[in-house]
Order: C-alpha cells, then structure tokens, then sequence
C-alpha cells in the first residue's frame, strides 16, 4: 500500500524519509503522482474564463472573412493612378462596414468612400487613407500613389480555414474568449474542473475567537481561494480536531471523492501532529515529506487510494508558500497544463540576509525604489515569522534566497517572483 521513493540518504519508513529533499526534487514528486483528469464538458463562451481547453479550436472560415479596409478612406484601382499624380477620381458611392462583399460595384476611373473593415470588391488594388486625400465630395484627390493592398487586410491573412486558433490544453483568458467569440465560437469543450476537498485541523480552531486561546482559522478561506482561483470545483471540509481516529475516519468518508484533498496544520512532529498518521491509517500513503525550504518544511505529498493527499504546515505563510511552489502546479497537472517553472525575475537586496538553515528561503519582499538601470529595490518585510501573513499581505513579491547562496548583502542581486495584479498562481512560464 505505502509507496517509497528514491530520495537519498534520510530514514524510510512506510515510503516517508527523514531527509530534507530539495524544492525542485519535490515539485517533481508532487507532479510526478498527477494523473490529468478524464472528463470533458461543453461550456459557454462566456463564462470559460480560467477552463482548460480539452481540444484544439480551429477556424471554421478564413480569418478574416473577406478582403477589408483597414482605414477609412477611399477605394482606388492602380489603373486610374496613371502617370504622375495629383490624380482627381470621381466618387462612385459609399462601402460601409456590413454591406454585403458580393454586390459592391466598382467602376473605372471612379474611386469608392470605404470605411475601416467594410468589404473591399476585389477590382480595387488599394485604400488609400483620408489623411492623405483631398475629399471634394463627389470627387477626390488623391496625392501619392499607394503600394497594391495598401490598407487592405486580406481574407485569411490570420488564418485559414482550419487553422489552429486556440490549442487544446491552454487556460482561457480573456484575449481567447475575444478571439474565439470574433471567430463564431460559443461552446467550448474544456477539462471537468478538478475537485479538491479544502480541510484545517487545529483544535485552537474550532475555539474560533471564543476563550484566550482560541484562533481563527485563517489557511481554509486562503486555501480555497487560492485554488478556486485556479479552476478548482472546491468542497469545504470545516474544521477537524486534533485527533488520529476523527482523522482517519473523515479520511475514510472521503476515499473515491475527490481529486485532491489539501489539508493544513498537523503536518509535523508535534504529538497532536496526526495527519499523517491518520491518512496511512485510512488506507492512504505518503510519498515524501519534508522539503528543504523556510516556510514550509513539513509539506507532505501522499494518496488515498486514486486521490492525491497534500499535506500543508499549519503555520499560515507556509500554507500559502506551499501552495503557489506544490499545489498549483499539481491543479494544473490535474488539468493537463503543466507549467515549466516561475517567472523570477532580478531585484537589488536592499537587506542583509544569511541562509544558514540550507532551505531555500521565501520572503516577502516590497518595493522600496529602482537603480540607475531601473532594477527594483526590495527590501524584506516582516521578522521571518512563518506565522504571520501580514507581511505577505503588504507585500509586492515573494524574494527567493537559494539555499546554497549562504548569504548576501544589501546591493547584491537577488530573484524574487513578482506579484501580477492577483496572486493566483504566481506567474509561471
Ligand atoms: N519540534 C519541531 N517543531 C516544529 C517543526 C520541527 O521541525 N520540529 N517544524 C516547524 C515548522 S517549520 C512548521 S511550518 C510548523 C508546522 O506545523 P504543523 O503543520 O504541524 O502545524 P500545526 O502545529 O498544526 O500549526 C502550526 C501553527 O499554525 C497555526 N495554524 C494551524 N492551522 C491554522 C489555520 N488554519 N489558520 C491559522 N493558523 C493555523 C497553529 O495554530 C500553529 O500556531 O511546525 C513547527 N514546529
Ligand atoms: O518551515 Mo515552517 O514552514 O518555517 O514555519
């Protein structure tokens, strides 16, 4: 039932080890366990914002439909702009955007007013724009000759009919909603949203604010943002006590449900640390477990039967840095899109900073100014506890102070991970 891994040195027992496994190492294992979800269902346009395309999208005509003004303007043949110009050409009439391509006239020595995206009969060679014409009314001046298909978008210039317009396994946005809606698409087949089981353990929580010691349970709505925000059809599983067999029995209810469950607190040593035990107790295993990362260290990757089990520490920050490095990506797994890794981009350390633990650190990080070559100057906020998200609430980004890197100075170079307008997923590649 318990798998193990090949993880170097570190004690194995019921395929857990002792030994801290590098960030890169456990986003593979945490990927690696994924199995795309099967089902596909049809979705409207309007509303796919966030769905996997489940299927390529092509185009049904070509793109665009018909020859077109990009202008407004005037239509003109070549053969009427004989000799040098100014060139004076009747106007024939008016093509607007709408009329129909087939029954437009074109007449010899005789341009047409066109409008931007009004069909172009293909007798004439070019537009030439109003800026660079003298409009007399029922005539025209034209002053330089055009290049042939001058501001004329041709038809399938974008694409041809059949071409590839939205490849399957990309996450709507908005720009492919535009396209596809422009492209006579309505329904779209997309990926059934994965369905992940949020829980929080802690009997602090249950207290809530009542008696002094009581807390609130902040990683639960945090968590299911977070994957909402990702796609995620996400259940809520409340609150479960610091108990092995509560545990392992809501476990047991929860086997063949979901896709996920992502659990938080209870992941470590502690004695009412049971989560683990609880889900090998259920029936599940647990593939790894403790990642050489500050915060986050007790983040576990496990299964209950079909269902990926992933263990985030208690502490809030580490909830939240575990879930953007582990559990994001494992969703996009889920969807089939797998994202090669963060886009991290360079700061100037305004702070010392030494990482002496061998983890990897994460730290947020704001924006205090620019140098000369307008390189962000960040400085760390907040006192390096894993418990408190106010820093990362305050925060521009999210610094990443690689674990061999041993120390820096202020002024040295260092990545971090911008926040984009939300912070989702973190901006992958
Ligand atoms: N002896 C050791 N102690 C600890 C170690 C260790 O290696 N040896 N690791 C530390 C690290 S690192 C972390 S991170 C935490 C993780 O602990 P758990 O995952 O077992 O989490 P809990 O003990 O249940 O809670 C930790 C902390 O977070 C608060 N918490 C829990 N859930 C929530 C929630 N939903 N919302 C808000 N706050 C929550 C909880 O009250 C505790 O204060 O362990 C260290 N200890
Ligand atoms: O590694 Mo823990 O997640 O610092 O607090």
């Amino acid at each position: 039932m318990a798998e193990a891994h090949e993880v170097a040195g570190g004690r194995v027992f019921n395929g857990e080890t002792d030994a801290l496994i590098p960030v890169e190492r456990a986003i593979e294992i945490a990927v690696g366990m994924v199995r795309p979800v099967a089902g596909v269902e049809d979705v409207k346009l309007v509303g796919a914002r966030g769905r996997v395309l489940a299927a390529d999208l092509r185009a049904a005509r070509p793109m665009p439909r018909f020859d077109n003004s990009a202008m407004d303007g005037f239509a003109v043949r070549l053969a009427d702009l004989d000799g040098h110009g100014p060139w004076q050409l009747r106007v024939a009439g008016t093509i607007a955007a709408g009329a129909d391509p087939n029954v437009q006239p074109a007449m010899a020595g005789a341009a047409m007013r066109i409008f931007t995206g009004a069909s172009v009969p293909e007798t004439y060679d070019a537009v030439v724009m109003q800026e660079d014409c003298e409009d007399r009314d029922t005539f025209v001046i034209v002053r330089t000759r055009p290049r042939r298909g001058g501001n004329i978008r041709r038809a399938g210039e974008d694409a041809a009919k059949g071409d590839v317009l939205v490849a399957g396994g990309t996450r709507i946005e908005a720009r492919h909603v535009g396209l596809l809606a422009g492209t006579g698409h309505t329904l779209l087949p997309v990926r059934r949203a994965p369905r992940i089981a949020v829980l929080s353990t802690g009997d602090e929580l249950l207290a809530g604010d009542r008696g002094a010691a009581g807390i609130h349970d902040a990683n639960r709505p945090m968590l299911i943002s977070l994957a909402e925000g990702l796609g995620a059809e996400v259940t809520d599983l409340g609150i479960c006590a610091d108990d092995l067999d509560q545990t392992a029995a809501l476990f047991r209810r929860l086997v063949h449900r979901f896709d996920m469950i992502l659990t938080s607190g209870a992941a470590s040593v502690g004695g009412r640390d049971h989560v683990r035990a609880a889900l090998v107790a259920a029936g599940g295993s647990i593939l790894s477990c403790k990642v050489a990362m500050k915060p986050g260290k007790p983040v576990f990757f496990g299964r209950l039967h079909e269902t990926l089990v992933t263990g985030l520490p208690g502490n809030p920050l580490s909830a939240y840095v575990g879930f953007q490095l582990f559990v994001a990506r494992q969703i996009g797994a889920l969807l089939g899109v797998v994202p090669a890794g963060f886009v991290k981009e360079t700061a100037i350390a305004g702070f010392d900073w030494q990482c002496k633990t061998g983890r990897t650190e994460y730290v947020p990080v704001r924006v205090v100014g620019t140098d000369a070559a307008a390189t962000p100057v960040v400085d760390r906020l907040g006192h390096g506890s894993s418990a408190s998200l106010l820093p990362l609430a305050q925060a521009d980004g999210v610094a990443v102070l690689e674990a061999k890197s041993v120390a820096g100075a202020c002024g040295a170079h260092l990545s971090w991970i911008p926040f984009g307008w939300n912070d989702f997923a973190w901006r992958m590649t």
